[in-house]
């Protein structure tokens, strides 16, 4: 596939449908397969889901902590897992959720979306907690790359709304000041922008404006309790939404499974 992130995710989610699957194995998913708390069994387990749902998928999304917590050999593994992602016709999103300084952020933008890096994926989660433009290396090597972002705005947990939905000098929201830097940074993309925000399926609702020209990244649908019909709801005015689920897809017990489930809610999705 070639072309911007934005077009890129575009294609794929005509060609496949929206849902992401998280990659994210959790110890208790390990011992449920009957495999080890170690890097053998994150091994088997997170390649196995891989080789189960990534050819039927359109975007890949692995959480990187379950990967860094058994050091370099779970690194190595998470390279795996994005390489054999990409080599099945998904893209993949690496959920690091980072945030610096802008001189850090640059060295963030080159380990993830630099195609020479062994990290190197289509686009990754940020967070702008440092303030929006201290991102503005990642989203420059976005470009540069052709990769993309996705920016924490309206998180699927209990806790963010604290932050989030803080008031801001012009009497807005942060998120919703997250949401107008990325209608900004996506204006003139066609046929979708290449920076997207994160924005929960279990929110509930929402004031805030969600129609702006890149993704939507809707973590929480599945294990958090989102569902099909909060998605339709609450993202009815987007230009392209990603529901996101991890646990619901890994604990399923086979990878046929894992494989039916993506298909049957990729068509509810579409419905
Ligand atoms: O950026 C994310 O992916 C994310 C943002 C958010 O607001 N909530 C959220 O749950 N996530 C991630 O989405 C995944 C949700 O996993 P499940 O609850 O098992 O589907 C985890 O990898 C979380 O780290």
């Amino acid at each position: 596939m070639t072309g911007t992130f934005g077009a890129r995710l575009h294609a794929a989610i005509a060609d496949r449908g929206p849902l992401c699957v998280g990659i994210d194995p959790h110890v208790g998913l390990l011992q449920d397969a009957g495999l080890g708390d170690d890097v053998a069994g994150l091994e088997t387990f997170a390649l196995g889901a891989v080789e189960a749902v990534a050819p039927y998928t359109s975007v890949i999304k692995p959480q990187s902590a379950f990967y860094e917590r058994f050091g370099s050999r779970g690194i190595a593994v998470l390279e795996r897992v994005i390489a054999e992602s990409r080599a099945a016709g998904a893209l993949v999103l690496l959920d690091v959720k980072r945030g610096d300084i802008g001189s850090t952020s640059q060295a963030y933008a080159d380990a993830y979306l630099d195609p020479t890096s062994p990290l190197a994926s289509d686009a990754i989660t940020v967070s702008p907690f440092l303030g929006f433009g201290s991102l503005d290396p990642v989203f420059d090597a976005a470009r540069r790359h052709d990769a993309g972002a996705f920016v924490l705005a309206l998180t699927s947990n209990k806790e963010g709304p604290e932050v989030q939905h803080a008031r801001v000098d012009d009497g807005g929201t942060v998120a919703g000041l997250m949401l107008d830097h990325l209608r900004r940074l996506n204006a003139d993309a066609e046929p979708l922008g290449s920076f997207g925000a994160v924005v929960g399926a279990t929110i509930g609702s929402t004031d805030e404006d969600l129609a702006f020209n890149g993704p939507l990244l809707a973590p929480g649908f599945g294990a958090q309790g989102g569902t099909v019909d909060d998605v339709r709801r609450l993202f009815g005015s987007a230009a392209a939404v990603l529901p996101s689920s991890s646990r619901e897809v890994l604990r399923l017990p086979t990878a046929e499974a894992m494989r039916d489930f993506v298909l049957r809610t990729n068509d509810e999705l579409r419905a």
